[in-house]
C-alpha cells in the first residue's frame, strides 16, 4: 500500500492506479479504524478495482467545544489494518495540505443539513460537505462509500454530490453500508472508545431502546408518545441526556411527525459520560 500525504503525490498514485485498473473506490474516514471501517474497505472492492481510503480528522468539521483535541489518532496501526485488507492507497494529509494558508471556501447543503445533528451540531456539516468536496476532487473516484451508521451526512453528501456533479451521474456512486453493531447492539463508533466500562455497558440501551420504540410505533403506537417514553428509557439506563429523537423521511430528512406511506427512519442522539452517541434505523 502506498500512502500520500501531499497532493501532488496523491494524484501521481492515483493515475498510477487508474493506468492499470478501471475503476477506483473512495472511503473517506477520521481514522481510529474498526470493524464498520474495514467493512466500507471490504464493501469498496466489491465495487472498483482498487480502493483508496482517506483519514484525516477535519477541523472544519468540529464545533469550539468539540473533541478535535481528544479525538484519537492512531495512524501506524490504521495503516497496518489497511494493509491487511490490500487497500492500495492512504491519503492522509496533514491539516495545512487540506487548507492551505488563505483557505476561503464553504460548501454548505441547505435543508438536509438543517435539522438532527445539524441543529444540534452548528456548522458541521459545512465542515462535512466541504471535505468532501475536495476529497472527491482530489481523488475524482467512480464510486464512493459511507456508513449508514451516520445517516444525515449520507443524505448531506448524496444531495452535495448530486447538485454540484460530483461523481459519475449513475444512482449507485455514492454507496450507503449498513451500521455494523457490537453483540448487543451498539453501533460502532471510534468515540465508543471515550466510553467507561460500566458506560460502555449502560450504552446497549441506546438501541434497545430504539428498537422497542420501533415495535410500538409498528404496531400503531402515537408517534409523539413513543418517542417521549423511549427517551425517558434511555435516559433511565444512565445516559445523561437525549439531543434529539425524531422520526424524519428516510431519503429527505424531511419532519415526519406520523407514519405514513412514506418511509420514515427514526434518529436518535444521546450523551452518556460526555461521549455524544448517535444512531439510527428503519421504522421496519
Ligand atoms: N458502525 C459503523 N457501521 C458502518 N459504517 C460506519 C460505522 N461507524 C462508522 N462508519 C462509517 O465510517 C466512515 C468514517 O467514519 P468515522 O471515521 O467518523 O468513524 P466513526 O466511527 O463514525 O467515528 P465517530 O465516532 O467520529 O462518529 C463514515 O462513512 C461512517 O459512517
Ligand atoms: C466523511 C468524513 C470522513 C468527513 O470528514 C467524516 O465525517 C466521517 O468520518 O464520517
Ligand atoms: N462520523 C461522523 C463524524 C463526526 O462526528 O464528526
Amino acid at each position: 500500500m502506498q500512502t500520500a500525504t501531499t497532493l501532488e503525490v496523491l494524484r501521481k498514485a492515483v493515475a498510477g492506479l487508474r493506468q492499470d485498473r478501471a475503476r477506483v473506490a473512495l472511503v473517506p474516514t477520521m481514522g481510529a479504524l474498526h470493524e464498520g471501517h474495514l467493512t466500507l474497505v471490504r464493501e469498496a472492492r466489491r465495487h472498483a478495482d482498487a480502493v483508496v481510503v482517506s483519514i484525516f480528522v477535519n477541523p472544519r468539521q468540529f464545533g469550539p467545544n468539540e473533541d478535535l483535541d481528544a479525538y484519537p489518532r492512531q495512524l501506524a496501526a490504521d495503516t497496518a489494518l489497511l494493509e491487511n485488507e490490500g487497500v492500495e492507497l492512504l491519503w492522509a494529509p496533514e491539516v495545512g495540505a487540506m487548507y492551505p494558508a488563505g483557505f476561503a471556501t464553504n460548501v454548505s447543503v441547505t435543508g438536509v443539513s438543517e435539522r438532527l445533528c445539524g441543529a444540534a451540531r452548528p456548522g458541521h456539516f459545512d465542515g462535512v460537505a466541504t471535505v468532501v468536496c475536495k476529497l472527491f476532487n482530489q481523488v475524482r473516484p467512480d464510486v464512493a462509500l459511507f456508513g449508514e451508521k451516520d445517516w444525515q451526512q449520507l443524505a448531506v453528501i448524496r444531495r452535495m454530490a448530486r447538485d454540484l456533479d460530483l461523481t459519475a451521474p449513475h444512482a449507485d456512486a455514492i454507496v450507503g453500508v449498513a451500521t455494523v453493531r457490537e453483540a448487543d447492539g451498539l453501533a460502532l463508533s471510534s468515540r465508543n472508545r471515550y466510553l467507561t466500562p460500566e458506560a460502555r455497558t449502560r450504552a446497549g440501551a441506546l438501541p434497545r431502546a430504539m428498537r422497542r420504540a420501533i415495535v410500538a410505533l409498528l404496531a400503531g403506537a402515537d408517534a409523539g408518545g413513543t418517542l417521549t417514553a423511549m427517551e425517558a428509557e434511555i435516559v433511565a439506563a444512565g445516559f445523561a441526556s437525549v439531543d434529539y429523537a425524531d422520526l424524519a423521511d428516510a431519503a429527505t430528512l424531511a419532519p415526519l411527525p406520523a407514519l405514513g406511506p412514506e418511509p420514515a427512519r427514526l434518529l436518535v442522539a444521546a450523551r452518556i459520560g460526555g461521549t455524544r452517541l448517535i444512531d439510527n434505523m428503519p421504522v421496519a
